[in-house]
């Protein structure tokens, strides 16, 4: 009895490792089939990583968290700004400063200088949630998108959609190429309009007061194919004699920039020479700066999305090209010069577009917005300047606009202030010591009488640059009635 309940003792024994053993077996298997299960879902072929859900959160979490830093309303956070105590530090507007930009420098001079585009700012954060985008680490790593040339069809499809809406150019049957701004097709299509066959230089011209960057990039790259020429008017009678007297295609091979509405003046132009090579830039052809009395039709145009939706960081423009070889030489250009535009760029302004499309034609659109603030700027300096007659800002009438469709007032991007006093012959420095840092008249082949005062930047520059010239005119004032 003892010998066969020491057996059943010893039965038991066995009985219990075994099961012990089929435990460890079994909590084994669990682990391993939960750790395969995860490791197939993570990393396999056949489940791409971006079916794991809330791969995004923490960039989400991350770019939330920086945005709810407070800088007072004078200033901004970035994702990628200075670290200081472990958070991005807060970037100050000019004249304040401190951690959150809430002191404020009375003495600090005016920035009126930069065509900085953030007069939009506030814009986007009211779209800060239709407007993120999410760039994963393997978004579109390598150098091809969905079209040719590294153009995505999806913007280039978008961007036809704007011009449609907007009624500001015929995009529809026109080739179009990406830049990396309008900057970089500035000079592409200069190289491109340039006659490849021709014993001398293709003569590029603007008219008085013209956007420097043309003449600056023209004698940096300093090309056998273009040479610049100085000011348009001067080569009226010599364009239109030599299309006639020359044989090798010399003097009829001009190039002519036309800015409408023009940096620095606001005023809409038009060719002088009349040619087939004319560079419409219409950086500024958009509701927020002048009326848009018809769709543009010419054979070069070129946009900007700084000064379209203000993302002027994100570098990024196109050309509207009627002519195959045009497009085609200019593609060129961009394949050599940078392979296109920065496919990130391009997901980024898709849905920057987006935003805009979506909102077209209601209220508070990007170009009601941009329209009402330009054009509060500039009643509100016009106000001021008035005051003196030291002082004169440029007329520009009221005009039909096909997009608002009404006649509306005018909203320039800069004041074209002159100094009407003989002595103020050098009106940057009449400015500059009154605090205010515009842009010189010379610098756009222009009098210095004359002075740029951007409008564009942020409220509290132009705030900063109305107090300043309220303070001027009034001690004029002041002055002149002693
Ligand atoms: C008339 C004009 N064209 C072109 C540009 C270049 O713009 P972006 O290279 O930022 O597109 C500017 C910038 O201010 C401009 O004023």
């Amino acid at each position: 009895m003892g010998a066969r309940a020491g057996g059943g003792g010893l039965e038991l024994r066995f009985g219990s490792i075994n099961l012990l053993l089929l435990l460890i077996f079994f909590i084994t298997s669990l682990f391993l089939n939960v750790y395969f299960i995860f490791f197939f879902f993570s990393y396999s072929s056949v489940f791409s990583p971006w079916s794991v859900p809330g791969w995004s959160r923490s960039a989400a979490e991350e770019a939330e968290a920086v945005a709810a830093i407070s800088c007072s309303g004078h200033g901004r956070a970035f994702v990628d700004g200075v670290m200081i105590d472990g958070r991005p530090s807060c970037e100050c507007n000019t004249c304040y400063h401190g951690s959150d930009c809430s002191l404020h420098s009375v003495d600090c001079p005016a920035d009126a200088d930069s065509g900085n585009p953030l007069f939009l700012e506030p814009y986007w954060y009211r779209h800060a949630k239709g407007s993120a985008v999410v760039v994963a680490g393997w978004h579109r790593m390598g150098y091809v998108t969905t079209g040719e040339n590294f153009i995505s069809v999806e913007l280039e499809r978008h961007i036809r959609m704007l011009h449609r809406n907007v009624g500001n150019a015929v995009a529809d049957d026109r080739f179009i190429i990406f830049g990396a701004g309008s900057t970089q097709l500035l000079y592409a299509l200069v190289h491109a309009l340039s006659p490849h066959n021709s014993s001398s230089p293709a003569s590029v011209v603007a008219s008085i007061p013209y956007y420097p960057v043309y003449r600056m990039q023209v004698d940096l790259f300093d090309s056998k194919l273009a040479e610049w020429r100085g000011v348009t008017s001067n080569w009226v009678n010599e364009s239109s004699s030599s299309s006639s007297s020359s044989s090798d295609g010399s003097m009829n091979n001009f190039i002519e920039f036309v800015t409408s509405p023009n940096n620095p003046d606001g005023l809409l132009k038009h060719s002088i020479l009349g040619g087939s090579s004319v560079i419409y830039d219409y950086a500024y052809y958009w509701p927020h700066f002048t009326a848009i009395p018809a769709a543009s039709d010419h054979n070069v145009m070129i946009f900007s999305s700084s000064k379209l939706s203000g993302h002027a960081g994100s570098r990024f423009g196109w050309a509207l090209i009627k002519d195959e070889q045009v497009y085609k030489k200019a593609i060129e250009y961009m394949k050599l010069n940078t392979m296109g535009v920065s496919r990130d760029t391009q997901l980024r302004m898709l849905k920057i577009i987006k935003v805009i499309l979506a909102e077209n034609g209601r209220k508070g659109d990007i170009f009601s917005f941009g329209y009402q603030t330009m054009r509060e700027r500039w009643t509100k300096l016009n106000k001021v300047v008035s005051k003196s007659r030291r002082f004169s800002l440029q007329t520009i009438p009221s005009q039909y606009c096909n997009y608002f469709k009404t006649i509306r007032g005018p909203s320039p991007a800069y004041a074209w202030l002159k100094c009407e006093r003989d002595e103020d012959q050098e009106c940057d420095v009449v400015l500059k010591n009154a605090g205010i840092n515009g842009r010189e008249g010379s610098l756009f082949e222009a009098d210095d009488r004359y002075v740029r005062l951007s409008l564009v930047q942020t409220q509290d520059d132009f705030d900063q640059l109305v107090q300043k010239m309220d303070a001027l005119v009034s001690d004029h004032q002041s002055i002149s009635s002693v």
